[in-house]
């Protein structure tokens, strides 16, 4: 057990955050596969517990066990890599620091990205971040102990898959700055052979918990909240114990936080379009333009034809058959009054 043999060893606070030669110790005794998405650090996968992780990754998953000690007012926004997690940070961020922020003409998130106002906790397992905010790609089962009892709360944004799949192969062509045949990438997504994949399981865990523990896990999908963001802004706030005054309703508060959050502002921002990296996203070293793409559902109709759609859409209706979730047009919620 990786996990165990990491957290028997002594812990040293002193110790840099990662420590990759006792962590690829450990991780080369696992079944491991090449990284057909590979970032120029990570040329293999490795599976732990059922779950595929470029190296980096895992090593990143061990010190956050080694050293990340969550806190009960801790609120974690958990999603798989293209969820829409950018956009969620900025959302909780706008949310959660509204009453400090008041002024949208000069806000924060329009000279920072939001990576760097919530930290993911693979890469600031140190807890610097002022915000009892952060956020992270580990599949929930696979948190710490103390997250995956939660004894504090989840935020959980889950994406229809196909959306999904051509967001990250973008988003790994552009990285390796070359690429990356699309039926090759394709055939090991739906093996579940990615980063974090396979995504069908990354979803399940939080799902599952999500509908045992509604009061502390609050499970979202990427298309409803973009058919709906003003419902889906109260729902986080209410989530995070901040609920909107009727006053604050009043003065328009929540439709200024989408708007300010929304793809058109956050991706014409200077910041956004042009900036070097951020400060929150490690040794990848990933500009900030890279997280802002197209931003639309059903993009994926330009690139993967209608059968390999199809083709997803089974898998995804096999896994998830008799669970009560599913990504059909069909059952995309809609939570403001007088639609349903
Ligand atoms: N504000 C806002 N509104 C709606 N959609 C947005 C927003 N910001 C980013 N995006 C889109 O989200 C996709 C990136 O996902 P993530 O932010 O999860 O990426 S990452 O995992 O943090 O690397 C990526 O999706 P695609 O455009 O389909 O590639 C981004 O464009």
């Amino acid at each position: 057990m990786v996990l165990e043999a990491i957290l028997s060893t002594s812990m040293n606070t002193n110790e840099s955050p990662i420590n990759p030669t006792k962590y690829r110790e450990i991780i080369s005794t696992l079944p491991r596969q090449p990284n057909v998405f590979a970032p120029p650090l990570d040329q293999y996968i490795h599976k732990y517990q059922g779950f595929w992780f470029r190296t980096t990754m895992l090593e990143s998953i061990m010190s956050v066990h080694e050293h990340f000690t969550p806190q009960p007012t801790d609120i974690i926004i958990c999603t798989n890599p293209k969820s829409g997690t950018t956009w969620l940070k900025a959302l909780c961020f706008a949310t959660f620091t509204r009453t400090r922020f008041n002024d949208f003409s000069s806000h924060p998130l329009f000279t920072k990205s939001p990576h760097d106002f919530i930290p993911w906790i693979e890469i600031s397992a140190n807890r610097e971040s002022e915000l009892p905010v952060f956020a992270t790609h580990i599949p929930y089962t696979l948190l710490p102990k103390y997250i995956v009892e939660l004894k504090c709360k989840i935020i959980y944004l889950s994406r229809d898959p196909k959306d999904l799949f051509i967001s990250y192969w973008q988003f790994m062509c552009k990285l390796r700055k070359e690429a990356i045949p699309l039926e090759t990438a394709y055939q090991y997504f739906c093996k579940g052979i990615n980063s974090c994949g396979p995504w069908w399981d990354h979803i399940l865990g939080s799902w599952k918990a999500s509908l045992e523990f509604p009061e502390k896990i609050l499970f979202m999908k990427y298309e409803d909240m973009m058919n709906d963001p003003f419902s889906y802004v109260k729902r986080i706030a209410e989530f995070m114990s901040c609920p909107f005054s009727a006053e604050e309703e009043r003065q328009g508060l929540v439709q200024k936080i989408v708007n300010l959050c929304s793809f058109e502002t956050l991706s014409n921002l200077e910041v956004n379009r042009n900036s070097l990296e951020n400060s929150a996203t490690g040794a990848l070293k990933i500009e900030n333009n890279s997280f802002f793409r197209k931003g639309k559902v059903g993009d994926w109709k330009n690139y993967l034809t209608a059968e390999m759609g199809a083709h997803l859409d089974q898998i995804t209706e096999q896994k998830f058959s008799g669970s009560g979730l599913s990504f059909r047009a069909q059952d995309l919620q809609c939570l403001s009054e007088g639609k349903s």
